[in-house]
Formats: structure tokens, sequence, C-alpha cells
């Protein structure tokens, strides 16, 4: 399978299709400012997440992009709930998300599953993993130990595990295998919306293809709706319909995905993808490399959050936060006040 450009070994159209139904999952403001941690922090707050709106429908992949610390899986543990929002909402199905760890809660928490990025350090290595998937279906579901067995197994064919290692230990598996139980037991419980946060980048690139193809298999086949967190922008264009590019904590260009990396729009967008060697050549971008470092998520820039490492900034950018607004195409919509002079 090439995942470069949306098409699959079988020359197949990639996966990034409209979805017309409505949202399953969506996040209005939603803020997100830890408390005060180590002597960096000053006793100011983290703020990680500013005030992002975003949504993911039924059968929807919406990839997540941004450098390290731009806030994708404070996002992604908000719009699972995992973490209460210090602002803003999040609705699952249409009603709010009830506190974490609540009776509520825990209800809806069967509908949800999450993939982390390093399989082996979220597998206890003392337990089978037969058990260890297992154990949601336990505290989610009111199956029968023989209907948790049959979904145990059937799961783990779904996955392209073999039933017969049920009782194996995590060691004795690879890491792409590792990987493949971390959703098997995300998707145990039979979600609908699954939250995968980085779930190839620590495995071999030779593994990275077949993990990729399965959960966009299973994505299809189980009509998931996907948040898809990633610094592998290949990967997004591949597996997702639509894209968000965060820049500490908050939402810089978002749109369909053919749209925003065929017509980068934002500052930041374009140096992100012009370090990225995916695109057809034609449309490279010419590298640009970013200066600085980006700003303490403690003491954010006052107006656009960017404008501190922008080549285009203006005074003005540091007077107001730039809304979304649409760009080139209806879903297609950028942060920056100056995106119609630079573009
Ligand atoms: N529990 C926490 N307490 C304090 N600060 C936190 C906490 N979790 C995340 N942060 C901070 O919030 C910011 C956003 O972190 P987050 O992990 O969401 O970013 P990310 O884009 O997913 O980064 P990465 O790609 O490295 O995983 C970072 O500055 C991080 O240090």
């Amino acid at each position: 399978m090439s995942v470069s450009d949306g098409r699959d070994a079988a020359g197949r159209e990639g996966l990034n299709r409209p979805h017309d139904t409505a949202p399953l999952v969506v996040a209005e403001a939603v803020e997100m400012s830890f408390a005060p941690r180590g002597i960096l922090a000053r006793g100011r707050p983290v703020r990680a997440v500013a005030g992002v709106d975003a949504s993911v429908a039924r059968g929807e992949a919406l990839g997540v992009v941004g450098e390290s610390g731009s806030g994708k899986s404070t996002l992604g543990r908000l719009m699972l709930g995992l973490l209460a929002a210090t602002g803003g909402t999040v609705r699952f199905d249409g009603t709010p998300l009830p506190r974490p760890g609540s009776a509520a809660w825990r209800g809806l928490r069967a509908r949800m599953g999450i993939v982390f990025q390093d399989p082996f350090g979220s597998l206890d290595a003392r337990r089978s993993v037969g058990a260890q998937v297992e154990d949601g279906l336990a505290i989610h579901t009111t199956l029968s130990a023989a209907e948790r067995r049959a979904r145990l197994e059937a799961m783990f064919l779904r996955v392209g595990l073999d039933p017969e290692r049920l009782g194996a230990y995590p060691h004795e598996f690879s890491g792409g295998q590792r990987q493949r139980l971390g959703i098997a037991r995300a998707l145990a419980t039979n979600p609908d919306f699954l939250v995968a946060d980085e779930p190839v980048s620590a495995l071999d690139v030779s593994i990275q293809a077949q993990v990729v193809r399965l959960l966009a298999d299973l994505r299809r086949d189980l009509g998931l709706a996907m948040l898809f967190i990633s610094h592998d922008l290949p990967v997004v264009r591949h597996l997702c319909d639509r894209v968000i590019v965060m820049y500490l904590g908050r939402v810089m260009e978002e749109g369909p995905v053919a749209d925003v990396f065929a017509r980068p729009s934002h500052p930041y967008t374009r140096a992100l993808l012009s370090a990225t060697p995916m695109l057809d050549p034609a449309r490279r971008l010419t590298r640009e490399i970013l200066p600085g470092e980006p700003p303490s998520p403690t003491a954010p820039p006052s107006g656009c959050v960017f404008r501190t490492r922008c080549r285009h900034a203006q005074p003005a950018c540091a007077e107001e936060v730039p809304p979304l607004r649409e760009f080139g195409g209806v879903a297609h919509r950028v942060a920056c006040l100056r995106a119609d002079e630079i573009n």
C-alpha cells in the first residue's frame, strides 16, 4: 500500500470521501488549562487547548496535526471525556459529556475507544493479553463469560491475531502485533468513536502501513468516527477525510484533507507541509524552516499565537485573535488576518 497518495495497492480511491451524517462528537470552544506544574510554569497555568471547535461525524476520520505540544493529545482526551474541559463543551451523540469517572460517563465509555502510541506501555506485562482485552468488556458490558470469550476471539481474528494466543503475554508479541492488541482492546466494546493517538509512530516503518491499513479497514467496516492524531502527514492524507492543524492550543487551519494539503493557506500549515516530502513534486512547497521554538503554553503570545514565528506578521497580528474564516472552499477555514494578502 502506498500511504502517500490516498490510493491503496489496488489503485482504489482513498478513504477521503465526504460524510453528510450528523456529527457524533462535537467540541465547542473547548479549553483546557492545566494547573501549574514544575518551575518552568512559574505559577501560571498551562493553556494546552484554547477555544477549539471540532466535530467528527459517524464514519468520518478527522486528522489532528501540529508540532509536539500543540495540544493534540489533550484535545483527544477532552473529546473522549477522559479530561474535564476547563471551558466550552463536548457533546457525544447530542449529550454533553458527563464528568470523567462519573456513573453517567462510565455508561458512555463503552461507546468510545482509544489507541495509544506505545502499545507495550499500555499493556500489563504480567497478565495475559486475552485478560487485558477482556477488561473493558467485563467493566462496560453485561456480556456473559462465554459471550465475552466469543467476542474476544472474533476481535482477535478481526485485527489479524490468532485467537489461540489469547493466553499469551505481551512480551511474546512483536511491536506491530502489540498495536493490533491495542486496537482489539479499544474496539472490543464495539465503540462508535475511536481516538487513535499517534498509533503507528512507535512502530517500524515496515509495519506502519499494515497497521494504517487495518485502521482504515476497521473504520470503513465498523462505520467508526475517528479522531486520528499524528505527526505523519502522508498517513493523515491517506486515512482522514478532514484535518485540523493545531499550534499552541489553537486551530490554525481546517478543512477537507485534499483541500488543505493541496492549498495550505496558513503560514504555519505551509511550513509544516513544506517539511514533508509527500505531495506530488509539482506542488511541493519551498522548504520553510520556522525560526525559534514555539512559545510556552504558560505565556502564549497575544493576538495570533503563531505571530512570533511568522514571517508575514504585522503589528495588527498582536492585537486580534484571528477567527477561523472560510478560505478557498466552504469547509476550508483559516485563522490568519493576512491570508488574503499572502496567498
Ligand atoms: N497533565 C498535564 N499537566 C500539565 N501540562 C500538561 C498536561 N498534559 C499536557 N500538558 C501540556 O499541554 C501542552 C499540550 O500537550 P499535548 O500532549 O496535548 O500536545 P501534543 O500536541 O499531543 O504533543 P505530542 O505530539 O508531543 O504528544 C504541552 O505543553 C504539555 O506539556
